[in-house]
């Protein structure tokens, strides 16, 4: 450990991040006691799961963002919550060797870089121990046992995003594009963002200078006035093409069509889309999606397979990283060429096609419409003639295939953050695939689903993809295995 680093170039910006990140929960901060601030020596034990320097001061926690392990640091309390305490980093004492310098043309407040200031090798071992954590917290059946892997390294570290989903909004005389502050409403302008391709943030920097230009109402929350809200661009990493939706309030804008034609113009731009919501809508998307220009949907490739994808359709952020992601699930699914294999959480059908030539049947369930035309697109796209798109729910279309008797073999599982709902582990339990793969974006949710599978499973690897570098996220895949006993 290096003694005495003073860290005077990131001290103020630390202190905002710290602020914002932990004292924006609304219950809690009515339990916060206001006191005075104070200056404490804390040696950081480990990272939390957002990846925040977690230590102790008078034997209560406390959370100090952009500190590391091992650390010893100057902070100072911010809050005092019930059960723990909300530090900023003031001053490194002694820095531990995994600190590195973080890039200095964005403010460490920004979401997507909680690790930025961590070398490589060290976010990849935090990632693994992030599962480790969520595993012994909830202890499922037999996990000291599994057999967690260490976490797949992401070919590039930084630029790797493909889609840029900016907020734009006037400031005074300013327009500023950009993301918010975590847990705020106060937006960051963002002309760099060192994780961002370079290509749709050019796009997006090139949407702004023409919404300014043609003077296209920009959305006022404050005065509820209508307008564009946020820029959406995305990119596919096999063709380049990009794909524009702009989110607004409102339908018809001044010189949006005009704005459309010139946005056509810009580089690769081969779709522009209008997206509308409300300002009652906490989403960031509303439901209406319409075309202006260009073509539907923008193609990617992955292992040889074609995706049309349009803009509504979740597709990973990361597309070089996807096809280790994809091989390593299908790898542990271990197929055969007489199985039903269903997709759960299909998307646009990315990992049923991909495996359709290895079994006998694919059946994919996805919720978004959008994304289920894609996928049947997809499969003829690719002349995949073995797979089937379903339209709704996984908690209610996994039983009703299981009451029309449908063989359900293979399945792979790859819901949002928030894990698979209780009732659909019920219908798991009684159904029984045979070969089943989890792909998870959330250890947490991951080990509390797997309490309560492991009452029919065994846990017999759990790989860790790292798809975000800079981030304290990583999606894990768990290969699940029928109870000896119950084969
Ligand atoms: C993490 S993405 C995975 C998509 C796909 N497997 C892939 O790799 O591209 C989760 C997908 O599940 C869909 N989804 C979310 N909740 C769902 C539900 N309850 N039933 C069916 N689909 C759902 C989302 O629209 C999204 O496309």
């Amino acid at each position: 450990m290096q003694k005495d680093h003073h860290f005077k170039e990131r001290k103020g910006g630390f202190r905002k991040h710290a602020n914002s990140r932990y004292s924006q929960n609304k219950s809690q901060r009515g339990q916060a006691k206001a006191q005075k601030e104070r200056d404490v020596i804390i040696t950081v034990k480990r990272l939390g799961i957002n990846g925040e320097g977690i230590g102790y001061y008078k034997k209560k926690i406390i959370f100090i963002p952009g500190a590391l392990p091992e650390e010893v640091v100057v902070a100072k309390i911010v809050k005092e919550y019930p059960h723990y305490l909300q530090g900023e980093l003031v001053r490194i004492k002694e820095k531990s060797p995994d600190r590195v310098v973080f890039p200095d043309q964005v403010s460490p407040e920004i979401g997507g870089l909680e690790l930025a200031h961590m070398n490589y090798d060290a976010q990849l071992r935090f990632k693994r121990d992030n599962v480790l954590a969520a595993l012994d917290k909830y202890h499922p059946r037999g996990y000291k046992n599994y057999k967690v892997k260490r976490t797949i390294p992401a070919p590039e570290q930084w630029h790797y995003r493909a889609k840029a989903q900016y907020q734009i909004e006037r400031s005074g005389k300013d327009v500023l594009l950009g993301m918010y502050a975590p847990n705020s409403h106060r937006l960051i302008d963002l002309p760099e963002m060192p994780t961002q391709s370079v290509d749709t943030q050019r796009t997006e920097r090139a949407i702004k200078d023409l919404i300014v230009k043609l003077d296209v109402p920009i959305a006022d929350v404050r005065r509820q006035r209508q307008g564009i809200k946020t820029i959406v661009v995305r990119q596919s990493e096999a063709t380049k093409e990009m794909q524009v939706t702009l989110i607004t309030v409102g339908h018809r804008l001044n010189h949006m069509l005009e704005l459309a034609d010139r946005i056509m113009e810009l580089p690769d731009v081969v779709s522009v889309y209008q997206n509308e919501t409300d300002w009652q809508n906490p989403q960031v998307w509303g439901n209406k999606t319409e075309k202006l220009k260009g073509q539907n949907q923008i193609m990617e490739e992955i292992m040889g397979k074609q995706f049309a994808l349009s803009p509504r359709a979740f597709f990973q952020l990361n597309p070089v990283q996807t096809t280790t992601l994809y091989s390593e699930a299908l790898k542990l699914l271990s197929l055969t060429p007489d199985m039903t294999l269903i997709d759960a959480y299909s998307g646009v059908g990315t990992l049923g096609i991909l495996a359709s030539d290895q079994v006998k049947q694919v059946i994919g369930i996805e919720s978004i419409p959008e994304a289920v035309l894609d996928a049947q697109h997809n499969c003829e796209l690719n002349h995949v003639k073995n797979a089937s798109y379903l339209q709704g729910s996984v908690e209610k279309l996994l039983p009703q295939l299981q009451k029309d008797e449908v063989p359900i073999d293979a399945l792979i599982v790859d819901p949002p953050r928030t894990g698979l709902a209780k009732s659909l582990i019920k219908t798991l339990l009684r159904v029984k695939p045979e070969s089943f793969v989890y792909i998870s974006c959330n250890p947490s949710t991951l080990a509390q689903d797997l309490v309560l599978l492991g009452e029919a499973y065994d846990v017999r690897v759990i790989e860790n993809v790292d798809m975000l570098p800079q981030t304290p996220r990583c999606e894990c895949i768990a290969k699940l295995v029928l109870r000896k006993d119950l084969r």
